[in-house]
């Protein structure tokens, strides 16, 4: 049995009927309607487990799914793997011979159950437990018998359970309820204090939408009413004069005026963070330490049109899709890319300005990507932490004297912020922290003691840390 599993966990990814033995063949005798979407689910569920991103997995099973059934599927597994964490205690509750005791198959199918028929209200309990218990005899015949009787004890007990937790006081149920684990909560609630910490671990239940950075010179107003006859209907942001909202997600290459640059989906809270350039003056020298995509490079040099830049960035792929967004952005002209470490690569100018947008846990993305913060460990934070203090220094080596860094991370942790920036600080002497332009900061919550932090407290905006810093003579 332990061999059989090994196996199973080691086989190649691929696609919706790879790993079962004997002739493909659909679950459900190849019936149409929501099967297909729950067997997508399981596969990507399991391809999350292996460490991909659901948003990959689904792109990569899309065209063996119909249409009707794609947003089916990712409903399904994003609801599972939102509160992940909850929907194990209550498959354990009623697993009495606990989770270790099963085959994968049968785990799997017991989680995509119990987020299926305790949270969708799209499934008829009896065809989901019905579609899984036929999943499951493909892999593990006896197994199916187990998930057959667990879940219909879930659909019958399992709301009773859910209703308790959603109405607990305990820290771990709200927790649990929130979707955060438990340990990041333990951080917050000690980082912003009980109050403040427990409104941030709740704000991890809300919906996320798409934000719309506009390009300078393009008409918001027609941008809206534009995107509101492709089918996508849009307000301007009453937050940032340059954004726009959306009511949903969409892929941005679906959206009127993506393709002529006139629209970058970017968060809110992202893109305040070239507005905090913008209140120190002109830049002429502009450096991204951390281009990735190029993202925050097509801001910069949008909103400085004078300045010259260089993008860095350690992953090749990445600079080549930062080329790509300056192509539509129709700037290749102003930005030059190097592949490579910002620890060692060297610019051709001494910057006026530097963003160094430091590779991070992303924890303050974890509704958009919720993947991700089942698999951050605290000692992985640890190492961001010396990642990001090194590359902080870097910066504060490369910047002109009187000139400008901005150290930001899309995490809520203090280890990877405010301890970051007070590590830096404490090996010179001569660096101090700007007060970044008003409009900004009346936004943001301040940092103890150095930065700020914008807060996923709406659709748009993510969980984002900046500090403004500077070396004097
Ligand atoms: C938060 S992302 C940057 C996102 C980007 N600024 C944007 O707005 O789209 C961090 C980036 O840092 C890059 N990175 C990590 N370590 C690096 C290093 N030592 N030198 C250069 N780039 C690095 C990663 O490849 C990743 O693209």
């Amino acid at each position: 049995m332990i061999e059989k599993r090994k196996k199973e966990g080691n086989r190649p990814h691929g696609g919706i009927d790879r790993d079962r033995k004997g002739p493909r063949k659909s679950a459900h005798g190849g019936d149409k309607g929501p099967l297909r979407g729950i067997e997508a689910a399981l596969e990507v569920w399991r391809e999350v487990r292996r460490g991909r991103f659901a948003s990959e997995s689904l792109r990569a099973i899309s065209d063996r799914v119909s249409e009707k059934d794609r947003p089916l599927a990712a409903t399904l597994v994003y609801s599972l793997i939102r509160r992940e964490s909850l929907w194990k205690e209550i498959v354990g509750r009623f697993l009495k011979t606990g989770s270790s005791g099963v085959s994968p198959a049968v785990r799997d199918a017991l989680m995509v159950g119990a987020a299926g028929s305790l949270e969708l209200r799209t499934f008829e309990p009896r065809v989901l437990v019905n579609a899984l218990v036929e999943w499951t005899k493909c892999r593990d015949e006896r197994g199916a018998r187990v998930v057959n009787a667990v879940l219909r004890r879930i659909v019958e007990g399992g709301p009773e359970i859910l209703a308790e937790i959603e109405r607990s006081v305990a820290f771990s149920d709200l927790a649990m309820r929130s979707g955060v684990p438990l340990w990041a909560a333990k951080s917050w609630e000690s980082s912003f204090g009980r109050i403040e910490g427990r409104a941030l671990i709740e704000l991890h239940s809300q919906p996320v939408s798409l934000a719309l950075r506009v390009s300078p010179g393009v008409d918001r107003t027609e941008m809206v009413r534009c995107l509101g006859e492709g089918g996508f209907p849009a307000v301007e942001s009453p937050d940032l004069p340059f954004s726009i909202r959306l009511e949903g997600t969409a892929l941005p290459t679906g959206l009127p005026g993506y393709d002529e640059g006139k629209i970058t989906p970017q968060s809110e809270s992202s893109m305040v963070a070239p507005l905090a350039f913008a209140g120190r003056g002109k830049f002429s020298r502009l450096l991204d330490m951390c281009a990735g995509r190029g993202g925050k490079t097509g801001q910069l040099a949008q909103t400085f049109p004078e300045a010259s830049l260089e993008g860095w960035d350690l992953s090749g792929p990445r600079i080549k899709a930062a080329v790509k967004e300056m192509k539509r952005l129709g700037i290749s002209d102003r930005v030059n890319f190097s592949v490579g470490d910002s620890l060692e690569l060297a610019p051709s100018f001494v910057p006026d300005g530097v963003l160094l947008d430091a590779p991070c846990s992303g924890s303050g993305t974890w509704r958009r990507h919720p993947e991700s913060k089942w698999r951050l460990s605290q000692d992985e934070l640890a190492r961001y932490g010396a990642m990001q203090a090194k590359l902080l220094g870097r910066a504060l080596d490369l910047v002109s004297t009187g000139g400008t860094v901005l150290y930001c991370t899309c995490s809520l942790f203090r280890e990877e912020n405010e301890q970051v920036v007070a590590k830096a600080m404490s090996k010179r002497s001569d660096v101090v922290e700007l007060e970044p332009p008003h409009e900004l900061v009346s936004r943001c919550r301040k940092g103890r003691p150095w930065g700020y932090y914008t807060w996923p407290d709406n659709p748009w905006t993510d969980g984002f840390y900046m500090a403004l810093l500077t070396v004097i003579a």
